[in-house]
């Protein structure tokens, strides 16, 4: 149905894409996989249009095509979802779901009219949000659920979805595929990106893998193709051995108890948290665990100053309680979230500036500005640890997803936390750095600071963490560790609760 052909494009110095070709078929998901800043985003804006190519070729149906934007590529029946969330905040539900023109009637905006269209789609998806609700105001899994909505609206040939669960609880991701299968079912054409490689293997019928810009496995049939292979393709085959951890791997850390770093005694906040008590020592990983709405993502919230408990205390480690987010910061917390866009970089700005801009918050005012050539320095320094491909001068907003996703994570590590608060930290990031980003958790874990981490990827709390605490209505109902601290466990406790098994 699409077909792109030798696509070459350049960003300055960069080869983003380098003769890279595609073939869409109806009725198949193909999925589109390789390592942050191998290309993947930039296929995906050619395709829809979103941007030029330099060289190549697209046809639809077999006849050529020259995109000139979005629009006219949704136009021909080409619809995206992009990595980015693009919800309008301020508009509400519906307006966000019909944004080129709201159906009418007699002239007028229909709501009745939008409701109409829009309710099997929202059905089918699983959400039910207050059509008048502020999309702003919804949790970030029905956003992204709320994009999926409206390309579909525009009833596409060819849907392109780029990495849409990487937001999305377990539950609604499953019910996301389900609804992927049967959207090819009915003959759509779907490109399918995403870094959780075995989702990958379960929904797609065909796989391309991109590395270093160009093709290195051409659509391959997914039942012929081992996950093995799959990394091995994307990463080159020395590297895929030292980068993936071996499936089940715990971590290596050694717990050095310090007394708690961070605790909660007692705390209730109206709507999120109920008499919550939980204990973070130093060295320790602890997990977070829910469904949306549970309250573990509240917990993050109270250590980082964003909410203050009606009642009960928060203690951080040098004893105070965090009263703002700017307070905890400088008490030594770190905030790291997978919400890239919402909470983490100034994109117009060089890294260097976005890797050392906290650890001037955190060292307050007062201090010597030390040389830029230092700070550079500095944040070259980190950088490389992560791995960030880059140069340390350019804008953050340059950068693949993955590798901004890295930034946040470097910004934090140069303010020297004692505590870091992770929230989906590797959402978005490729099967190496992901690695490597466990492995530098640990590795700050076992400096002796307390790591609280909610994930929507169980597999990562049951390979990092201690202990996980699960919660359901705003309380802690158990915790999962040592043997018990298995995916299946999990899944069963965020959704069943631990009734009838012993804690
Ligand atoms: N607007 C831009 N300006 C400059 N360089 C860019 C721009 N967009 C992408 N690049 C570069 O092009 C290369 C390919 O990036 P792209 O975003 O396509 O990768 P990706 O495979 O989607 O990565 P990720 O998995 O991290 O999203 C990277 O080296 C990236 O830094």
């Amino acid at each position: 149905m699409l077909v792109a052909s030798g696509l070459v494009k350049h960003y300055g110095g960069v080869t983003a894409l380098d003769g890279v070709g595609i073939t869409l078929d109806a009725g198949e998901v193909h999925a589109l996989v390789g390592e942050n800043g191998a290309g993947k985003s930039t296929l995906v804006k050619i395709v829809s249009g979103v941007v030029r190519p330099e060289g190549g070729t697209l046809a639809l149906d077999g006849a050529p095509v020259r995109f000139a934007g979005a629009r006219h590529a949704g136009a021909q029946g080409v619809a995206i979802v992009s990595q980015e969330l693009m919800t309008y905040d301020d508009l509400t539900v519906l307006e966000n779901l019909f944004p080129y023109g709201a159906p009418r009637r007699r002239g007028l905006v229909s709501t009745r009219e939008m409701r109409r269209l829009a309710r099997p789609v929202l059905g089918a998806l699983g959400i039910d949000p207050p059509p008048h609700a502020r999309a702003g105001d919804l949790p970030l899994a029905d956003r992204q659920l709320l994009e999926i909505c409206r390309a579909l609206l525009q009833e596409p040939r060819v849907l392109i979805l780029d990495e849409p669960t990487s937001a999305l609880p377990r539950d609604a991701a499953e019910r996301l595929a389900g609804v992927v299968r049967r959207l090819a079912g009915r003959g759509l054409a779907v490109l399918y990106i995403s870094h959780f490689l075995e989702e990958v293997m379960r929904i797609a019928d065909r796989v391309t893998v991109l590395r270093d810009g160009r093709v290195v496995l051409p659509g391959a049939a997914a039942a012929d193709v081992s996950l093995d292979s799959l990394v091995a393709a994307m990463l080159g085959e020395p590297e895929a051995r030292a980068a993936v951890p071996s499936p089940n791997s715990k971590p290596a850390v050694r717990r050095r108890p310090s007394g708690a770093a961070v605790s909660l005694t007692g705390v209730t906040v109206p709507g999120l948290l109920r008499d919550v008590s939980l204990a973070v020592a130093g060295g320790e990983i602890v997990g977070l665990a829910g469904l949306q709405g549970a309250g573990h993502l509240a917990v993050l919230d109270a250590v980082c100053g964003r909410v203050r408990p009606a009642s009960g205390s928060v203690r951080l480690p040098d004893g105070r309680e965090p009263r703002s987010a700017r307070h905890a910061v400088t008490s030594g917390v770190a905030f790291v979230s997978g919400d890239r866009k919402g909470r983490g970089l100034m994109l117009d700005k060089p890294l260097w500036e976005n890797v050392t801009a906290v650890s001037w918050l955190g060292q307050g005012r007062g201090g010597f500005l030390p040389r830029r050539a230092r700070l550079v320095d500095r944040a070259r320094g980190h950088l490389e640890r992560l791995r960030v491909r880059g140069d340390v001068r350019a804008g953050a907003g340059a950068l693949s997803g993955g590798n901004q996703q890295k930034v946040v994570l470097a910004k934090w590590l140069d303010a020297s936390p004692s505590v870091l608060a992770l929230d989906d930290p590797t959402r978005g990031v490729d099967v190496g750095a992901r690695a490597e980003l466990h492995a530098i958790v640990r590795g700050l874990a076992a400096e002796g600071k307390a790591v609280l981490i909610a994930s929507s990827d169980l597999a990562e709390l049951v390979e990092l963490c201690h202990r996980v605490v699960v919660f359901q209505h705003g309380r802690i109902v158990g915790s999962l560790a040592g043997a018990r601290l298995t995916e299946p466990e999990l899944s069963v406790a965020m959704n069943a609760g631990f009734a009838g098994r012993a804690r």
